[in-house]
């Protein structure tokens, strides 16, 4: 058995680049990564512009408040003002262009209005309630990386510039097949001994989160032959396979034996928990990825081994998940000699409280918890520790 982070650095290692991009509209882009670096063409704000609605005024003509100046004109935002002459005030608006000679804004809350004249009942300092041009984003600088994950904050940030597209990397094919002949589809009945597939549609979901194709290709027969045909479609098709069970050691374990034939397996079984029999190879052009067909272990492997590979693939850089010390509220006396992820939330108290089934098939724990925390092999908790947490909601 290969120790986690050896696998993760191997596995991460395999992760080939993808270098294509194609361009999209911004409102397209969310979710994507980025594939080249985006440079701003312009300064934001592209000029000095007031933080307030009030009066803009230069500090030089007073000495102490209140100081009284005339009203010259009004500036709206999208408007642009006159010069101001000695002893002249100019009633503006928050986003509204500084006119030439104004060094400072009052805010409207500090200034009486009379015939015409304006009332400063506030001292200012120079430069106070201006927004500074280039105080968001200086002209020619890089403001998102290649390799970035795209979201809100981003997408309106390249708005921002005046940018309508972005160029992305294309979503990743990824084919999906669940293995198991007790697997039955949700809406059909069990049979005795049967179970509804669950890893399909949880596995499915993730992957779709993390803005893949999907091509799923529903239940395997536990069979050689059926499982190296499909196995081999697969991988003509896509650019990742994934497997759920039938990795592991029994006899109707099909799948780790189909993919060496047809390809190669360079990683297979590793000491975490759950998620022991995790695979990966190559069929042809495609990754291989097996994992385990306990519905938890699919899904912690998936966040912990699958997600890093599939954003690596796409040049993706900052992979390493959210890691919090905080206080666990549990016992955990058995030490494993595998690093484990427990499945944990945070109490009020900003605690960590354990879910008391930890099984690999007990998949309430994944709806009941809000995080993992991961255990390395050999470790113990007692009530009050520092654990690690990583939030399951910065692992999408
Ligand atoms: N002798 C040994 N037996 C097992 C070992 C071992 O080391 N030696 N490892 C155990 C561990 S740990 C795991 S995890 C499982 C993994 O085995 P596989 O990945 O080959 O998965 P299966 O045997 O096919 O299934 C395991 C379990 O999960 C259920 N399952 C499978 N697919 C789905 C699905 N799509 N939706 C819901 N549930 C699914 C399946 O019915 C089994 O109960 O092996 C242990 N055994
Ligand atoms: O290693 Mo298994 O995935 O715990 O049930």
């Amino acid at each position: 058995m290969l120790d986690f982070a050896t696998a993760l650095a191997n596995l991460l290692a395999a992760a080939r680049r993808v270098r294509e991009f194609e361009h999209l509209d911004l409102l397209a882009a969310n979710g994507r990564v980025l594939a080249h670096d985006v440079i701003s063409p312009l300064a934001v704000p592209g000029f000095d512009n007031s933080a307030m609605d009030g009066y803009a005024l230069n500090i030089a003509d007073f000495n102490s408040p209140p100081a009284d100046f005339l009203l010259s004109q009004r500036i709206a935002a999208g408007e642009v003002g006159q010069a101001l002459a000695v002893g002249e005030a100019a009633r503006i608006f928050t986003g509204a262009p500084i006119p030439a000679g104004a060094n400072a804004v009052a805010m409207q809350e500090v200034c009486t209005v009379n015939d015409g004249r304006v009332t400063v009942t506030m001292l200012l300092k120079n430069g106070a309630n201006i927004r500074r041009a280039g105080e968001d984003i200086a002209a020619q600088s890089v403001v998102l990386t290649a390799g970035t994950r795209l979201g809100a904050a981003e997408i309106g940030l390249v708005a921002s510039i005046g940018c309508p597209t972005l160029p992305v990397v294309p979503p990743l094919k990824v084919a999906l097949l669940s293995t198991g002949d007790e697997l039955v589809e949700p809406g059909k009945p069990l049979a005795a001994g049967q179970i509804y597939n669950s890893n399909r549609y949880a596995l499915h979901t993730l992957l779709q989160t993390l803005g893949c194709a999907v091509t799923d290709f529903g239940i395997v027969a536990d069979d050689r032959a059926a499982t190296i045909e499909l196995l081999t479609m697969a991988a003509e098709q896509n650019d990742v396979v994934i497997t759920s069970g039938g990795v592991s050691v029994g006899e109707e374990d099909h799948v780790k034996a189909a993919v060496e034939y047809l390809g190669s397996l360079d990683l297979w079984k590793i000491a975490m928990k759950p998620g022991k029999p995790f695979a990966h190879g190559r069929i042809g052009e495609a990754d291989f990825i097996g994992l385990p067909g306990n519905p938890v272990s699919s899904m912690v492997t998936f966040l912990m081994l699958v997600r890093p590979f599939l954003l690596a693939r796409q040049g993706v850089t900052a992979l390493d998940p959210v890691s919090l010390p905080l206080i666990a509220a549990f016992d955990w006396k058995k030490a494993g000699d595998r690093r484990e992820f427990l499945r944990v939330r945070l109490n009020a108290a900003g605690q960590i409280e354990l879910f008391p089934r930890q099984g690999s098939g007990v998949l309430t724990s994944m709806v009941w918890g809000d995080g993992l925390v991961d255990l390395a092999a050999g470790q113990t908790i007692i009530a009050g520790d520092t654990v690690n947490y990583l939030p399951l909601s910065a692992l999408v």
